[in-house]
């Protein structure tokens, strides 16, 4: 260590949820970062949106309304940027790297379309550029997909990667707990992101989904190749009626290699909200708690699990990528550079093999059934569950598929909406988890 005594200046953009248990850690446990940086890491400044509304925690002369004034200081050697959202934190983070600063981020949304543009920013100035809170917030991922596994071949990665959206589902499985209210307390614990749209639409997950491809596959994948579908359709009878099929809920993130019918591989990514077993280990995720579990040619499957969302687990994520940096910069060493060797391309939806749980309602007559089952027959499509709730003149009946083409499934669901017989396809969910 040739500079061990000189301090890493570090500049904090954004001083919300994360920013401020960030902020806290730095100036609370100075001494033992100290240690196991190998130097002392000082807080030149935190850039916030208004300096007269700025929780008055930290000392007024640190905190500015200019971060790029704070991003060009000679003194600032690692730049943590939590502001979210593209610009201005793409500007800052590009101007930061092509200055030589590493830089530590949690922000998804901004590296799923842009980690190219910044990775090269990062590799041509020979610094790092770090994100292992961008994806399941306090959960160690990036780095054990990164490092950890940098010498295995990963076929699979998917799990919960939304703790807003698992906070939901699972209270209105457990208690029946109203939609918009369980959202607007996933706000006010600090879960959702500033539009909680991108959480409930599954933007989120899917930008957390390309992140993962990308980096499991060695491929670009951006937010717009992941298939996406939100949760603000799904009802208390949906859950109800998974949970008599000894089901629940979950908003999956599937991230797989897919051999074509030609043996070319190509990369599934998708994210929707799904059937899965209650005897399937995600199905006991519950709550703000993510779980993404990894499956790799010679490693074979592991799975990982804690809080994904919250500002006090994610600033752990974020801190430990700090100090990662600061020892970087220390030793003048640096991170993994990002690898897209692979180039896999992407497989269009329709072509993965999934299954379907369909729920609708119909004329409460004879021949109805037989109609129904003639549909998903004609496409090759099995039938592994047929239920009717419900009598008189309307019934409720469900369909639970085997495993079929996505096109076939859905081409399925928009014949039966044609029908007379079928007055309304209440829902069309995946199923998750089993084998057949
Ligand atoms: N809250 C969470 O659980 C997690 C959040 N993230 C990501 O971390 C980042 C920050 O998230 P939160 O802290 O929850 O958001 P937040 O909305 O609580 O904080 C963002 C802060 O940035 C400030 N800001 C906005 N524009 C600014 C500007 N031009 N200059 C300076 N400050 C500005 C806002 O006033 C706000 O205080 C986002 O990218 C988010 O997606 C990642 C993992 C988990
Ligand atoms: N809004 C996100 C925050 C963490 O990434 C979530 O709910 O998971
Ligand atoms: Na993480």
């Amino acid at each position: 260590m040739s500079s061990a005594s000189k301090p890493i200046g570090v500049a904090v953009l954004g001083m919300g949820n994360v920013g401020t248990e960030v902020v806290r850690i730095l100036t609370e446990s100075t001494g033992d970062l100290q240690a196991r940086v190998g130097a002392p890491l000082e807080l030149r400044g935190v850039a916030v949106r208004d300096i007269n509304t700025a929780r008055p925690s930290i000392p007024a002369e640190l905190l500015t309304d200019d971060p790029a004034a704070l991003v060009a200081r000679d003194d600032v050697d690692i730049v943590i940027e939590l502001i979210g959202g593209i610009e201005p934190p793409r500007t800052h983070i590009r101007t930061a790297l092509q200055s030589g600063k590493s830089v530590v981020t949690a922000n998804k949304a901004l590296l799923a379309d842009y980690t190219g543009e910044l990775a090269a920013a990062a590799a041509e100035a020979r610094v790092d550029l770090y994100f292992e809170a961008a994806v399941a917030g306090a959960i160690p991922v990036i780095r054990p997909l990164m490092q950890s596994l940098a010498g295995d071949t990963v076929q699979r990665v998917a799990g919960i990667v939304n703790g807003t959206t698992n906070f939901i589902l699972s209270a209105m499985a457990e208690t029946g707990a109203d939609y918009a209210e369980t959202l607007a307390e996933a706000g006010r614990l600090g879960y959702a992101e500033a539009d909680p749209t991108a959480d409930v639409e599954g933007y989120d997950a899917a930008a957390k989904a390309a992140i993962l491809a990308s980096i499991a596959f060695h491929s670009r994948v951006t937010a717009a190749d992941v298939y996406r579908e939100g949760i603000s359709s799904i009802t208390p009878a949906d859950l109800a009626s998974a949970a008599q099929l000894d089901c629940t809920i979950k908003l999956l993130s599937i991230c797989e290699r897919v051999v074509d019918a030609d043996g070319a591989q190509r990369i599934s990514a998708r994210v929707y909200p799904a059937l899965i077993p209650l005897s399937h280990p995600l199905a006991t995720v519950n709550g703000v708690f993510n779980a993404v579990v990894v499956e790799a040619e010679n490693a074979g499957r592991l799975m990982f699990y804690g809080q994904g969302a919250g500002g006090v687990p994610t600033a752990s994520a974020v801190m430990g990528d700090v100090v990662m940096a600061a020892r970087n910069r220390v030793y003048s060493g640096r991170g993994p550079l990002e690898s897209t060797y692979a180039s896999l391309p992407i497989a269009p939806i329709g072509s993965v093999p999934t299954r379907y749980y369909v729920a609708m309602e119909v004329a409460d007559r004879p021949g109805v059934l037989a109609q129904v089952a003639g549909e998903f027959a004609s496409r090759d499509i099995g039938i592994a569950v047929v239920r009717q709730e419900g009598a008189q003149d309307r019934a409720r009946l469900v369909v639970v598929t085997h495993r079929a083409p996505d096109g076939a499934l859905s081409e399925t669901v928009a014949a039966l909406e044609k029908m007379d017989a079928v007055t309304k396809i209440s829902s069309v969910l995946r199923l998750e988890g089993t084998d057949d």
